[in-house]
């Protein structure tokens, strides 16, 4: 598959920096939000970028793997939990609406019949991939559809003139197919990898080390993204994978989430290396191998505040720092304008 991403052009950086460096401080004293201001005029290749029509797609699917005891938590809680961002009680509900954030939420293969659920977005690949312990998650053909589909839902939003974007997941024992494609793509050794996900103990933790060291000596050391994709995958982070890469295609602003965003957008990233350019790093995920991923992608996350749940939560909480950095590149007085001395 391809994705067309325009490399961004600096033309404009020159301008935006003195934009920044006359506004009415110390040179850099706004700090993380300069650089943010920076990459969003950059992206928006403006000097005034704005914020539109915020969202957050929260994708949600079932892993085979779940069922070998890799995960705190039995595999209900998926569809358990999608009904409950349906009746608006989680956690990203809260802060989406807190900060006026469209939410929306997709069943990308979640087992558990919705019988055509309200508010929810059916793009269902299969009920939960198999388990990857003894066979390939899933397809090509289904990881192709998955990709092709987060695309599409992108496409909508940026149709709905969206143009920042957040992706969060939902699915028990998704943090094993995360470190399974951040060891795979990145050759960090597995161990290193691989954390106690929703609050695994020790026993629980060298039973997913286990699980996950037979699974990779059983497939052997796969390289081609696609196959450690669809693999290693699941369908929500090949659909946050794919919406990420037609994000940057679009020109959006990609808000990357905790340790399994990360991971799709390390798989996007391998696709094309160009989505790098247009993703903002919400949060730094108390998830053991979050840190290793962002150092390896050179990534300066926003938030360190020890959250380690998904769902887009870090995204909807970084929003409002993504928004001021935004705020004061438009609407802060320069040395000139506000007749402040410089030096
Ligand atoms: C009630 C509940 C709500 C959640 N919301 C996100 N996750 C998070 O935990 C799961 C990954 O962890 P593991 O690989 O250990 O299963 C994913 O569903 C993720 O989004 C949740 C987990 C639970 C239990
Ligand atoms: O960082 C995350 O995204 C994360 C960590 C643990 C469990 N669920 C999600």
């Amino acid at each position: 598959m391809n994705w067309n991403i325009a490399p961004i052009n600096r033309e404009i950086e020159g301008e935006l920096q003195q934009k920044i460096d006359l506004k009415t401080k110390p040179i850099g004293a706004l700090g993380q939000l300069e650089h943010i201001a920076l990459q969003l005029g950059l992206i928006q290749q403006s000097l005034n970028p704005e914020l539109r029509n915020p969202q957050i797609l929260v994708f949600a699917a079932d892993h085979g793997v779940a069922k070998a005891g890799v995960s705190a938590y039995p595999q209900e809680v998926t569809y358990q939990m999608v009904m409950n961002f349906l009746n608006g009680g989680a956690a990203i509900n809260v802060f989406a609406r807190q900060h006026n954030i469209q939410l929306k939420v997709i069943d990308a293969g979640v087992n558990y019949n919705f019988a055509g659920a309200d508010g929810l977005i059916d793009a269902k690949i299969d009920f939960g991939t198999k388990s990857f312990v003894s066979e390939p998650a899933m397809t090509q053909a289904q990881c192709i559809a998955a990709l092709n589909e987060g695309g599409n839902l992108v496409e909508e939003a940026f149709e709905d003139a969206c143009n920042i974007i957040g992706f969060g997941e939902m699915g028990i024992g998704n943090t094993s197919s995360a470190s399974m494609l951040m060891h795979l793509l990145t050759n960090i050794p597995l161990r290193d990898c691989i954390g106690a996900g929703t609050g695994l103990d020790n026993n629980g933790l060298e039973r997913k080390r286990t699980v996950l060291e037979v699974a990779l000596d059983f497939h052997g050391k796969k390289a081609n993204p696609m196959d450690v994709l669809s693999t290693f995958g699941g369908f929500e982070i090949a659909m946050m994978c794919g919406a990420m890469l037609k994000a940057a295609e679009l020109k959006m602003t990609i808000m990357v989430d905790g340790f399994i965003a990360t991971s799709a957008f390390l798989m996007a990233s391998q696709f094309n290396r160009e989505v790098r350019d247009y993703a903002i790093f919400c949060h730094k995920s108390q998830e053991k191998g979050h840190t290793l991923l962002l150092d390896y992608l050179n990534a300066e996350p926003i938030l360190d505040l020890g959250m380690r749940l998904g769902e887009g939560t870090g995204c909807a909480v970084a929003f409002p720092i993504i928004q001021s950095a935004a705020n004061f590149l438009n609407d802060m007085a320069s040395f000139e304008s506000a007749g402040v001395s410089n030096k």
